[in-house]
């Protein structure tokens, strides 16, 4: 165990990990198992939030609250540091701050905030519309005045390539960088030659988003390093994975009349109880009613 905040242990994590891998986690259990798998850092997504959590599509749909009630959920049952997707900040400057303060409170390591308008799309979708620059540096502004932990990490996402292209996208990171932005997220970056540009041009710790079916190939940790690149995040991947499983256990018990088919694909009521540590649990519970 450790005393360092949460931001300090994600600061750690990146200049320790080369690079750091982030890893999505949808709800509290995923997190509890990127944990004990060995991972460094989990990601909160906002796709995340809005498909798994609503039902909802990743349209700026959902809100602060509706993010920080999954964010208290992966902060209690996990100690990973965790980057969480704010959008664009859920508002105005004001609310920009309430939200980095609340993300903070509630135990997060990192956000990041991106120049879209609000009216945004996943990154990887076409007919995406972007903020001025003035605006995206106002938001990042409002980000880093809002921390009350300096080493809480403000990241910013700029979409901007497929909007205006690489020389702008460059152009915000550099301004949200002089602004005080600790990491950079390019969006859908189409090369590798892109992330090192970017990686030369802003000299902070820059992410490429792996995400699948996406824009960006699906560059393999030891490309991205090369490239210069110090946090990969898979930010959907174990969630499409899940999807997948369940949709086919769900047509096997039509289909079949019993789950024997998939029993293989399901994790085991052991395996399950030995990420929860539940025995644990049940040895409290025996010694805390030995005398009845
Ligand atoms: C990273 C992202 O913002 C997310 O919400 O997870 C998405 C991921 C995706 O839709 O694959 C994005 O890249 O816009
Ligand atoms: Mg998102």
């Amino acid at each position: 165990m450790t005393t360092a905040s949460p931001g300090a242990r994600f600061r750690h994590a990146v200049a320790t990990q080369s690079p750091l891998q982030v890893v999505g986690a949808v709800n509290a259990y995923c997190a509890m198992m990127a944990e004990q798998a060995g991972h460094h850092a989990v990601y909160l997504s906002g796709g995340g939030v809005a498909n798994a959590s609503y039902g909802l599509p990743d349209l700026g749909m959902t809100d602060l609250h509706d993010v920080l009630e999954d964010v208290r959920r992966i902060t209690s049952a996990s100690n990973l540091p965790l980057l969480v997707d704010i959008d664009t900040g859920f508002g105005g400057a004001f609310n920009i701050a309430r939200s980095v303060q609340q993300m903070e409170k509630a135990g997060a390591a990192a956000v990041h905030i991106e120049d879209q308008v609000q009216q945004k799309r996943c990154g990887h979708r076409p007919n995406k519309a972007i903020v001025s620059q003035a605006e995206m540096v106002d938001r990042v502004k409002a980000c880093v005045d809002a921390r009350t932990d300096d080493d809480f990490v403000i990241m910013a996402r700029t979409d901007a390539l497929a909007v205006e292209g690489m020389e702008s996208a460059i152009e915000r990171a550099i301004a949200c960088v002089d602004t005080g932005a600790d990491m950079i997220f390019p969006e859908a970056m189409i090369t590798l030659e892109q992330y090192k540009e970017f990686v030369a041009a802003v000299k902070v710790p820059v992410l490429a988003n792996i995400t699948e079916f996406g824009a960006t190939p699906l560059f393999s940790k030891a490309e991205l390093a090369s490239a210069g690149i110090d946090l990969v995040l898979y930010p959907l991947s174990a969630f499409r994975a899940m999807n997948k499983a369940a949709l086919n256990v769900y047509q096997h018990l039509l289909q079949d009349g019993h789950q024997r088919n998939v029993i293989d694909t399901m994790q085991t009521r052991n395996e399950l109880y030995e990420f929860l540590n539940y025995h644990e649990y049940e040895d409290k519970l025996d010694a805390l009613f030995s005398t009845k």
